[in-house]
């Protein structure tokens, strides 16, 4: 059990459903992520926290109210069920910490992870509504979208559990699916063939849009720009010997990469103390191995543009903004370095234009 904190706000994070805060308000789903859709359909729950029995949106309950509050709450899988079922460890968009700082931005309160396990996995799609929602988190209200699944081989559905929740009086929002709205003509059919599925935002989406190197679509899809944060660790030094020192990047073990290659990147420091706000940079980065110094290990550097300073021991935070080129294998340090500073004057002008 967790209880990160940041700036006052947290969100409370509950390893089981015996360490939940109840009652709760529940979104219920995965949530890699959390993109446009998953916070449409964390939104009613938000809605309702404080908003029965006439309590408006955000005010307190009076302290000898004898209600107790609702708790706004996301119900995710941990681990993620493709890892249960595959025995494959998961690269995550969003790994824990950073899932945990989304849900915190958007005003969630809780985050409760069910172990999935053989047990979990195993429950019928009553069941789950009984013990887990009912019982367990006491749930007064969910949300799901319109193509949940949920129960033992996913035989439950967004409408089944519907109707399910109305024998416990629960209301539940289904929430329409939310699609790429760039990709559809004015007259919303789709394009080139395409099904709507293709247009359907979704973390796997998300996953190939990344790999492709389509950084503006991802923003698009996520609402924010896909970010990589971490710890600066040392590198090999050679960066400085060319005049482009790189801050290599110590990121979450399970957490996706997008295709390798050089980025423009927007680069924040964050600040060791809550009294010193983070400094905004702009910079380029590297995904790769390094194959003109015969690097072997991936890796992930930045070179911030107008830096000189040590960031050694810093956590940065890099919003990717675009995919530059891919990486290549120069014939020597001199033709790299005439690279770099290339990279370094596109991004330059690329960063002067996006916001
Ligand atoms: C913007 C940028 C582009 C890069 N492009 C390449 C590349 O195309 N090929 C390559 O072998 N290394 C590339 N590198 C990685 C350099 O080889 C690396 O920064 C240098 O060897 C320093 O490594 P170090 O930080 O481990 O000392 C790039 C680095 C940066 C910052
Ligand atoms: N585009 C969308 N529009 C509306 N609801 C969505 C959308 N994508 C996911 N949801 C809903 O959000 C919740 C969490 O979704 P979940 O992470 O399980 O699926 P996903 O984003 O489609 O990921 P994957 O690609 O891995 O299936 C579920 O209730 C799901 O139905």
């Amino acid at each position: 059990m967790l209880n990160l904190s940041q700036n006052g706000c947290s969100v409370w994070v509950a390893s089981s459903t015996k360490l939940a805060l109840t009652p709760t308000a529940v979104a219920l789903g995965k949530f890699d992520g959390v993109h446009l859709g998953h916070q449409k359909v964390i939104q009613p729950v938000l809605q309702s926290v404080g908003n029965e029995e006439g309590w408006g949106d955000g005010e307190k309950l009076p302290e000898n109210s004898p209600q107790k509050p609702t708790y706004s709450t996301v119900v995710t899988f941990h681990p993620h069920p493709h890892e249960f079922f595959t025995g494959q460890p998961r690269a995550l968009l969003t790994p824990l910490d950073e899932k945990v700082q989304q849900l915190r931005s958007l005003g969630v309160e809780q985050l409760v992870l069910l172990p999935f396990d053989k047990e979990l996995s195993a429950l019928s799609p009553e069941e789950f509504v009984e013990r887990i929602l009912v019982q367990q988190l006491q749930c007064q209200r969910i949300s799901v979208g319109q193509d949940f699944c949920f129960g033992q081989k996913r035989t439950g559905t967004a409408q089944d559990l519907q109707i399910l929740a109305a024998k416990y009086k629960i209301p539940v929002t289904i929430v329409p699916i939310q699609t790429d709205t760039n990709d559809l003509p004015a007259n919303g059919k789709s394009v080139n063939n395409t099904s709507s599925e293709d247009h359907r935002i979704s973390t796997s989406l998300i996953r190939q849009t990344l790999q492709e190197g389509d950084i503006q679509r991802a923003t698009r899809l996520l609402g924010r720009p896909y970010t990589l944060t971490g710890l600066v660790i040392p590198g090999q030094h050679l960066g400085k010997t060319i005049g482009f020192p790189t801050a290599n990047l110590q990121l979450p073990k399970d957490k996706f990469l997008p295709r390798q290659g050089v980025y423009a990147v927007r680069v924040i420091i964050l600040s060791e103390t809550s009294d010193t706000p983070p400094t905004q940079n702009l910079g380029v980065m590297n995904i790769g191995n390094r194959p003109t110094v015969n690097g072997t290990d991936s890796s992930v550097e930045v070179h911030l543009l107008n830096w000189s300073a040590d960031l050694y021991g810093k956590n940065l935070v890099v919003q990717l903004v675009k995919f530059l080129r891919p990486e290549q294998k120069f014939p020597s340090l001199e033709a790299l370095k005439s690279q770099i500073q290339l990279d370094c004057t596109v991004a330059r002008e690329i960063l002067s234009t996006e916001c």
